[in-house]
């Protein structure tokens, strides 16, 4: 990775290098020279008139040597003949130079390390430029804050030496040489003190003075300042008083010692280098910690899951990481130098990038979701953030592009959306999609003036498969149902799964009605055809029911509501059919309302009777028994079939009142019969799957049995194989104890279910009817001969007797007779009749 972060640079050290001045800026150009044969006098005289402290000894260009005010402490103040010696003869030299360009840092600790005062400062071609002084230095370092935040009493070395104010000039000069100083103290008789400096002895060297006492010449009194002022002030005080020391006051007012503007040097110049050493290791510091966090950086980026794209301003990719590889596909090395333009998918517009680029440029940076391309062609989503990366003077130097691949997301997000919108079983839309795309198709239709419709389809009978072959087979048929229906209709047509055996489908841009009839009759078509689940093969009858829109309803609940009506008027007409909606199907729901309530007070108007239609012995012929069946005499609308008002009286309940009602008529009915004397006739007697449900069934048949006194092995219960189906164990249980009464159970309709042998095994039964669909094309069917045949021989080998219905005519008779059927029923025989009319046998 290319580093991220700049290095920390030595921020502190450039900031104290830029505030630093440099000697040229503080030198004074104008030098005070003078040819080496001078006489000490007059070089001092020129000195103290200028009030510099040194003068240079030249010869022409060159430079012999310098006299300054601490030579004149060489000076033998005792011998008058010393004045006139030649400059040259006591100048220290060679010069010391230092060039315009050093900063007074740098000077002060040249002038500490080689114990000098003045420099001559050259330029680059080592022209004379002036004289630079160690009070330059203090007067101009700049740095007062040095100053003020160190006391006198620093400095101060208490070594105080007072000259006694009748000391010679020679004694003096002898006491600062020494002593290495530039000044001294003199006391005077009345405890006052006064200051001799080289600059007094400069003086008299040019006024040639000798042999004066030190108390004549001694400036006083002397300036004082307590020990605990700042050196700023001291310094102050010196520059305002122009003068170069000053004696520093204990707290008891004694005289602890004097300060030189040298003294003030050296306390600045150590707080100085302490100063650059803390900002050294403060560098140092901030160095390593700019070192550690730009490993560690470099570390999260190196590892990250994500990846990272870094480019420069012009966004040319500079750095990627190896994530950026694997999720991409593209090395580093073959986009080094790249726009990262190069992942572009195309699948987002011109428009998206340049809104991507006006929010980096206004906001310093984007997130979003973008499909790129992998090295291989593959497309992906992304979760992308750029930022704009800028210096510390906000120029825009690098974006930083963090990424990562959300395909595994947004697969999550569509799986969730499929679970919420789809059937798991048949992948269908479910009826919360179904709503959507019915409301989308019914303002197509608006906005187009156009029609469609909906169809409401139902599976016949479903029911019975997943009771009797389990619902794994019930799923394998529904899912193969939901293929079909979607290969019936076109791409854009829509098919929903409402929930168990409910289909919903939609078409769109209908031109006529009437194409929803031809996909309805199309759908039926395809569904008819045998389906195999499992081992089985299974025949699926549908009913359909059509409501169209706008016609029929402007809303998604009252097309539905509509197209459920139609259905169940397909159901009512004998299944496997589709019908269009009519409003009047509506009012048919209110007649069965009507209905219901004059049910209701069927029993006690007396408006329910019973019919008998016939058993015959096939052997013989011989009338064996009577099948009880419902009629209800309704006042205005005649005789009413119980398919028209079982259903219905299932459905509210009534059914359980009616029954017992039937039971006991036919009981009392067998009762009459058997007081006229025929005994030997059985009856048989029609239950509903409700009945059997009901708590009280058994007692009640027991408690009937006993106020007829009918003898429960001439009553036979007929019970369908639906019947059978829809229950549970517990209707094994209620047949088995219907058995211990003594009562003979017996299935109706067989064939139409899809019992199995097995299941029948855990039945109590004692006789089979085969449904009289199989008996109707008996002659010329020879499937449904094979099937009574089939029947009739389960049935026997079982240990049942075997009833065929609906025998119609002598042929069927014949045939059924030739399979071996046990008994026969049908209108060859004799039709339902009122028990008066019932052809009793002889
Ligand atoms: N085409 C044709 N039909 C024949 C022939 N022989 C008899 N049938 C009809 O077949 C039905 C036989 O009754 P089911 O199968 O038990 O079918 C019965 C039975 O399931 C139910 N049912 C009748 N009475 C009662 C009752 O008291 N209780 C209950 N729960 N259901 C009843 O209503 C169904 C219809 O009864 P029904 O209309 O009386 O219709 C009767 C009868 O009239 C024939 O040769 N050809």
């Amino acid at each position: 990775m290319t580093p991220l972060f700049p290095i920390a640079d030595d921020a502190l050290l450039h900031t104290l290098s830029s505030h630093a001045i440099t000697v040229g800026e503080v030198v004074h150009p104008s030098i005070l020279e003078c040819p080496p044969h001078t006489p000490l006098s007059e070089a001092a005289r020129l000195m103290s008139e200028l009030r510099v402290s040194s003068i240079l000894v030249v010869d022409g260009d060159a430079v012999l040597g310098i006299w300054t005010e601490r030579d004149a402490l060489a000076v033998d103040f005792d011998d008058p003949e010393s004045f006139n010696r030649p400059v040259a003869t006591v100048m220290s030299a060679p010069v010391r130079t230092v060039t315009r360009d050093i900063n007074l840092h740098q000077l002060a600790i040249r002038f500490r390390d080689e114990r000098m005062r003045h420099y001559l400062v050259v330029d680059a071609s080592g022209q004379r430029c002036g004289i630079v002084s160690q009070t330059d230095v203090v007067l101009n370092q700049g740095i007062e804050h040095y100053l003020k935040l160190r006391t006198l009493d620093t400095v101060v070395k208490s070594r105080l030496h007072a000259l006694p104010a009748d000391a010679t000039l020679g004694d003096a000069a002898r006491y600062m040489r020494q002593a290495g100083t530039d000044a001294a103290v003199v006391r005077f008789a009345d405890g006052d003190y006064g200051i001799i400096t080289e600059r007094d002895l400069t003086r008299l060297v040019a006024s040639r003075s000798a042999n004066l006492q030190v108390g004549e010449v001694a400036s006083r009194p002397l300036i004082t300042v307590t020990e605990n002022a700042s050196l700023y002030h001291a310094r102050c005080l010196l520059a305002e008083r122009r003068v170069r020391h000053i004696g520093v006051l204990r707290d008891d007012g004694s005289l602890a010692d004097l300060v030189s503007f040298s003294d003030i040097l050296s306390g600045m110049e150590l707080a100085y280098v302490h100063e650059l050493q803390h900002a050294l290791h403060e560098r140092d510091q901030a160095l390593n910690t700019s070192q550690r966090n730009l490993h560690l950086a470099e570390r999260v980026i190196e590892t990250s899951l994500e990846g990272i794209v870094i480019t420069d301003a012009e966004a040319r990719i500079v750095s990627v990481n190896p994530a950026f590889t694997r999720l991409t596909g593209y090395s580093a090395a073959e986009v080094l130098g790249r726009n990262p333009s190069l992942l572009n998918s195309g699948r987002q517009d011109k428009a998206f990038y340049a809104e991507m680029w006006q929010r980096l440029k206004t906001e310093g940076q984007w997130q979003g979701e973008i499909w790129n391309r992998r090295k291989n062609g593959e497309l992906y989503p992304e979760l992308l953030t750029i930022t704009a990366i800028t210096d510390r003077n906000g120029r825009l130097t690098n974006y930083a592009a963090v990424f990562s691949d959300i395909s595994e997301l947004k697969a999550n997000e569509a799986h969730i959306r499929h679970l919420a919108y789809y059937d798991p079983l048949t992948g269908l839309p479910n009826r919360r999609l179904l709503d959507d795309r019915l409301q989308m198709a019914i303002a197509h239709a608006q906005r187009a003036r156009g029609r469609g419709a909906v169809l409401f389809i139902d599976l016949d009978r479903f029911k019975r498969i997943n009771d009797t072959l389990g619902h794994e087979v019930g799923d394998e048929v529904l899912a193969e149902v939901a293929r079909r229906l979607c290969k019936c209709l076109r791409e854009d047509d829509t098919v929903a799964r409402m929930g168990g055996d409910e289909f919903i489908a939609i078409l769109g841009d209908l031109t006529d009605p009437d194409d929803a009839a031809h996909s309805a009759a199309r759908i039926i078509g395809a569904l008819r055809r045998p389906i195999i689940a499992g081992e089985h093969e299974l025949v699926i009858t549908t009913s359909i029911g059509i409501s169209i829109f706008p016609e029929d309803g402007r809303d998604p609940a009252t097309l539905i509501k509509n197209a459920d009506v139609a259905m169940y008027r397909a159901k009512d007409e004998g299944r496997d059919s589709f019908q269009l909606y009519q409003a009047t199907m509506n009012a048919r729901s209110l007649e069965h309302l009507a209905l219901e309530t004059a049910l209701h007070r069927a029993i006690s108007r007396a408006e329910l009777l019973l019919h008998f239609q016939p058993l015959v012995e096939v052997g013989s012929g011989q009338i064996m028994a009577a099948e009880a069946l419902l009629r209800w005499q309704h006042p205005q609308l005649g005789v009413v079939a119980p398919a028209d008002f079982i259903p219905l009286a299932e459905e509210t309940g009534l059914i359980v009142p009616i029954g017992e009602w039937v039971l006991r008529q036919a009981c009392e009915q067998h009762r009459a019969w058997r007081a006229s004397g025929h005994s030997r006739l059985r009856m048989m007697v029609n239950l509903s799957a409700r009945q059997l449900r009901d708590e009280g069934f058994v007692d009640m048949v027991s408690r009937v049995l006993a106020d007829t006194a009918m003898p429960a092995a001439q009553l036979t219960l007929e019970l369908t194989e639906s019947m059978l189906m829809e229950g549970s164990g517990c209707t094994v249980e209620v047949l088995e104890r219907l058995r211990t009464l003594g009562v003979r159970l017996a299935i109706d309709d067989f064939g139409t279910g899809y019992s199995s042998l097995a299941y029948l095994k855990r039945f109590p039964i004692d006789e089979l009817k085969i449904d009289r669909l199989f008996i109707r094309d008996i002659e010329r069917n020879s499937g449904d001969a094979a099937i009574a045949e089939a029947i009739v021989k389960l049935g026997h080998s079982l240990g049942l007797r075997v009833v065929a219905e609906g025998v119609e005519s002598a042929a069927q008779f014949a045939i059924l007779s030739a399979h071996g059927c046990d008994f026969a029923q049908g209108y060859h025989f004799g039709r339902p009749v009122a028990a008066a009319e019932f052809p009793l046998p002889d």
